[in-house]
């Protein structure tokens, strides 16, 4: 009898926390695909972010103005293009800590990184060293090892990873430090994923930022699983810059435009180099056509080319979105609905005993809106079997699931729902 109590008080919790949720009605905003007529329960926010049904409303907008106004949209549409950008510049500063002027929208994520270590990678015979995460995200480590060639340096005398301990699956903050004192005068540049796409660790962006100024060197930031997750302070962390994509947390869609961040402390500065075009130019007289390159002084100085106003149509919906609810309540939520599939697994795990264990840090000021479980002897058909029955999750080599309880449009009770799938199917396998 006390059993069967404490099963109800079980069941009863996820539809209690359910109705106290001020952000539950935002499951609404969003379309979920559906397995077996069933919308399904999504975990892979961090990797592409669920459709919010106001986007098409954006896009819209955009393809009515090109069909009525065609090359007069640039300059006559409700939300000309010319300066389309510029529409970010208030909410997507207020959801990264910075000011307007150091923010923009271009480009891809990992273009955006070559561009900004144009500027920030300089290497000297004394001080060329760049230091990252082990395992960082492939494309950056290709980035890393590209760039390097590009300065005619092989990335073995270069590239300084962090490595994790043995038998540990997270990096010592303490570790980050050391090493960054330890290269010291050759140190160039910091280059780290703020959020680790494999762990869901969260770095001390702050006190590394610090530390690699104290030796002389830029530091900037990767903040694809971080722009949108996490409280982010940029100004005042004093980081060189920052890039993000805005597919995963931000749901603007597949392969869609990255955000930008500059210093202000960089906004004059000549000696800096770029990459120019004409949509970082002046913006009074850009339509001047003028010879020479006279960049804005901001983040917007680093633009190229005029902007995929299609693709910036999502992005917006998206940032509006987000601008309305705020970071804080987003965070709020986030750590509770973490905290509560840590729970559901660790009591599945408790069941059945070795099937799994949670590599991200259990402490919550290391981590945000990713458990990273690792699976134990058949990992794979246990993920098949998730994926078949409605739970999207995804596989990362060689055992990994990531699972990201997205505070936008996730619910306790998907997250009981999903305890109970994942149970049959480590019982099953
Ligand atoms: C940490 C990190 N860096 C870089 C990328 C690559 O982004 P993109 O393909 O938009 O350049 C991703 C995800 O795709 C990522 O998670
Ligand atoms: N853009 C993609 C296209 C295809 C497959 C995956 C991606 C990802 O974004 C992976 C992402 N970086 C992740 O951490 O899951």
């Amino acid at each position: 009898c006390s059993k069967t109590k404490v099963i109800l008080a079980l069941r009863e919790l996820p539809l209690q926390l359910d109705s106290q949720d001020h952000l539950h009605k935002y499951q609404d905003e969003f379309i979920f695909p559906k397995v077996n007529d069933k919308k399904v329960i999504y975990f892979t926010g961090n990797s592409l972010g669920l459709q919010p049904k106001r986007t098409k409303k954006y896009i819209d907008e955009v393809m009515d103005d090109w069909a009525n106004l065609a090359v007069e949209g640039h300059f006559y549409a409700e939300k000309p293009w010319w300066d389309y950008q510029e529409r970010f510049a208030n909410p997507l500063s207020k959801l990264v800590g910075a000011l307007p002027t150091e923010i923009t929208v271009m480009n891809t994520l990992t273009v955006n990184l070559h561009l900004l270590m144009v500027s920030f990678y300089r290497p000297t015979s004394k001080r060329y060293k760049i230091i990252c995460e082990e395992k960082a995200f492939p494309s950056d480590q290709y980035m890393f090892q590209s760039q390097v060639h590009f300065h005619g340096y092989k990335p073995e005398d270069v590239i300084v990873e962090i490595k994790r301990r043995e038998g540990e699956h997270n990096i010592r903050l303490e570790d980050v430090l050391t090493k960054i004192e330890e290269v010291g005068e050759e140190l160039a540049l910091v280059l780290i994923g703020g959020v680790n796409y494999y762990t869901g660790q969260v770095f001390d962006m702050k006190t590394i930022t610090e530390a690699g100024h104290k030796q002389g060197a830029y530091v900037g930031w990767d903040l694809a699983h971080a722009a949108g997750n996490i409280k982010l302070e940029l100004h005042d962390w004093n980081v060189d810059f920052a890039a993000w994509c805005s597919y995963k947390y931000m749901n603007s869609g597949p392969g869609n435009a990255s955000g930008c961040f500059v210093h202000e402390k960089h906004h004059t500065n000549k000696e800096l180099p770029r990459f120019a075009g004409w949509w970082g130019h002046n913006k009074e007289r850009r339509f001047k056509m003028e010879p020479v390159f006279d960049p804005v002084h901001g983040a917007g100085g680093w633009q190229i080319s005029n902007l995929p106003i299609l693709s910036l149509a999502p992005y917006l919906a998206s940032v509006e979105m987000f601008d309305e609810i705020g970071m804080d309540q987003l965070i709020l939520k986030r750590d509770k609905i973490t905290s509560y599939l840590e729970f559901i697994l660790n009591e599945i795990s408790k069941e059945v005993q070795g099937s799994f264990e949670i590599i991200t840090p259990t402490n919550p000021s290391e981590r945000a809106c990713q458990l990273s479980v690792l699976l134990h002897g058949e990992g794979r058909s246990l993920f098949d079997y998730l994926m078949k029955n409605g739970v999207i999750t995804d596989w990362r080599e060689p055992n990994v699931i990531r699972l990201a309880p997205v505070p936008l449009y996730t619910s306790y009770e998907d997250m009981f729902h999903f305890g109970q799938i994942l149970k049959t199917g480590i019982v099953e396998k």
